[in-house]
């Protein structure tokens, strides 16, 4: 499986800026023939969370529309980052998944919202799994902060998933945590990790970039420097089942200890 990863730089509070420059990337992408693109967290408004009533996603109807039509006229995988979803008076962290005929097969809102960027103060946390399946493979989704909690991983991993989409918005400061946290992930899983972040800066913080694709094995098959890229890498979704088989990790474990 080809993967483009769109190392997005974003412009706060400006979805229809953001939506141009996401899709002149993808469209530059495309000329590589990827199987799954891959967009960060907030791509359309970053972490403007004081304006959100105004450039929130309503039901995430536009980014349905955008995702969907690219997802359909290339006939790509769009693992669609995450997005302000409005639903009501309530706002979500919300990953979008189009298939290649455009369909929106899943919505995932995060589940572990980040007090240090005061998140749980404007919007909800969602309360449902990430799985999903692209190309027939069991995958899962995750936002930025969910990867500090390894049991929300497991979890998913144990009912199958494969590969681990994360799109984040990562400050640079922790850029080491965000390589060790994302390394360990895909070790003691035996899957592999595509994380997704965003290039640049806001008001408040600058982001670390840095996205990476891990193999089950922990190998780093791609990295991306600090700004504005498209990462690709080309991943070989056989070779999970060889590691798992060599270090048989699943059938090794005690859950009636733990
Ligand atoms: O956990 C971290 O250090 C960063 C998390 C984060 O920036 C986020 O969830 O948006």
């Amino acid at each position: 499986m080809k993967l483009a990863l769109i190392q997005l730089d974003i412009v706060f509070g400006n979805p229809e800026k953001n939506k141009q420059n996401a899709q002149t990337l993808i469209e530059h992408a495309i000329k590589q023939s990827p199987d799954t693109v891959i967009l960060p967290e907030l791509w359309t408004t970053g972490y403007d969370l004081t304006r959100l009533n105004a450039i929130a996603d309503p039901n995430a109807a536009d980014i349905r529309a955008f995702a969907g039509d690219l997802a359909k006229k290339y006939q790509i995988n769009i693992i669609a980052g995450s997005v302000a979803k409005q639903k009501g008076d309530k706002v979500t962290n919300t990953m979008t998944v189009f298939n290649r005929k455009g369909e929106c097969i899943k919505e995932y809102s995060k589940v572990h919202l980040f007090r240090l960027m005061r998140e749980e103060r404007y919007m909800e946390a969602g309360e449902a799994d990430g799985l999903f399946s692209i190309d027939d493979v069991s995958a899962a989704g995750f936002i930025c902060y969910d990867i500090r909690f390894p049991e929300w991983l497991r979890r998913h991993v144990l009912q199958g998933a494969k590969l681990l989409f994360i799109p984040a918005e990562w400050p640079a400061p922790r850029l080491d945590h965000w390589r060790t946290l994302l390394t360990c992930r895909a070790i003691e899983n035996q899957a592999f990790v595509i994380a997704c972040n965003r290039a640049g800066s806001d008001p408040e913080n600058q982001f670390a970039g840095h996205s990476l694709v891990i193999s089950p094995w922990g190998e780093i098959l791609a990295e991306a420097g600090d700004k504005e890229e498209i990462l690709f890498a080309d991943i070989d979704i056989a070779s999970i089942d060889a590691i798992r088989n060599r270090i048989p990790v699943f059938e090794d474990r005690r859950p009636e200890l733990y």
